[in-house]
């Protein structure tokens, strides 16, 4: 039986892409799923979908840039499945564009849902975990956490911020508890969407490409969860051969 069978996995930014894939894979494995995301109609869909083929689920409306809606759904996951076993902060937003076009709420919306969000499940899981004694803390970064490329500055400035964050928690809490970051190369998803510059939008239709399907890092990360307990899995970066340097 899977090392994913019974575990309570809370996911952000489930309603679409690599969280939704994240959230349909683990709960096919017997995992008890506790998604959230902004968009409620959209969970209410997934959770649906995942009920009707016999899995687990629970869901709430979340904002991961509000620290008390990152709480409640931990209680949440404690309430109806008695405990937190891994939290995979994966919610993120990508607004690309040149530095000298990107505008104040683009950067500033960057640096709230991809490092405050993060910041915000650590705070929300892990005394939760610390209490239990066990638990895994997985946060998605991308391979812009290792190398910065054109009209993503912020983006990958954020992502360089989750390594470092993920690294620091490693180091306090790395032994009993899992901290693993997972770093996807360009991956099919929403995320493209929200650019709007020229620019970037150009550049990101040359990466996509090479896409990987947002099932492929949901693997990853279904990976990292059902290693034995003796064996950490620090970093994974998942990229495509073809956008290998
Ligand atoms: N798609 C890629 O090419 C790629 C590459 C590397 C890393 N990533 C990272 O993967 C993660 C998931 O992105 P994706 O590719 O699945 O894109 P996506 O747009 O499909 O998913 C992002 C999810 O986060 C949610 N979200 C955004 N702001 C939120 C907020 N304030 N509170 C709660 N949820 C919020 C969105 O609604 C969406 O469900 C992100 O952290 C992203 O940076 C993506």
């Amino acid at each position: 039986m899977s090392k994913i069978n019974g575990k309570v996995v809370v996911i952000t930014g489930a309603s679409s892409g690599i969280g939704e894939a994240t959230a349909k894979l683990l709960a096919s494995r017997g995992a008890h799923v506790v998604i959230g995301a902004r968009r409620v109609e959209r969970l209410e869909a997934l959770a649906s979908l995942i009920e009707a083929e016999g899995g687990s689920v629970a869901y709430q409306q979340l904002d991961v840039t509000n620290i008390d809606q990152m709480q409640t759904i931990i209680h949440l996951a404690q309430s109806r499945f008695g405990r937190v076993d891994v939290v995979v902060n994966n919610a993120g937003v990508m607004p690309l564009s040149p530095l000298e076009a990107l505008k104040v709420d683009e950067w500033n919306r960057m640096i709230d849902v991809n490092i405050r969000g993060v910041l915000h499940g650590i705070a929300a899981g892990l005394p939760v975990m610390k209490e239990q004694r066990s638990g895994h803390m997985i946060n998605v970064a991308s391979i812009g956490a290792y190398e910065v490329t054109p009209t993503a500055a912020v983006y990958c400035a954020t992502k360089y911020a989750v390594r470092a964050i993920t690294e620091g928690l490693r180091q306090e809490v790395g032994g009993s508890i899992r901290v693993t970051l997972v770093s996807p190369g360009v991956t099919e998803s929403e995320l493209a969407e929200s650019i709007s510059d020229d620019e970037a939008r150009e550049l990101m239709k040359s990466y996509r490409r090479d896409a990987l399907p947002a099932s492929a890092i949901a693997r990853a990360i279904a990976y990292a969860i059902e290693q034995p307990e003796d064996v950490d899995v620090n970093e994974l970066v998942i990229r495509p051969i073809a956008q290998l340097a």
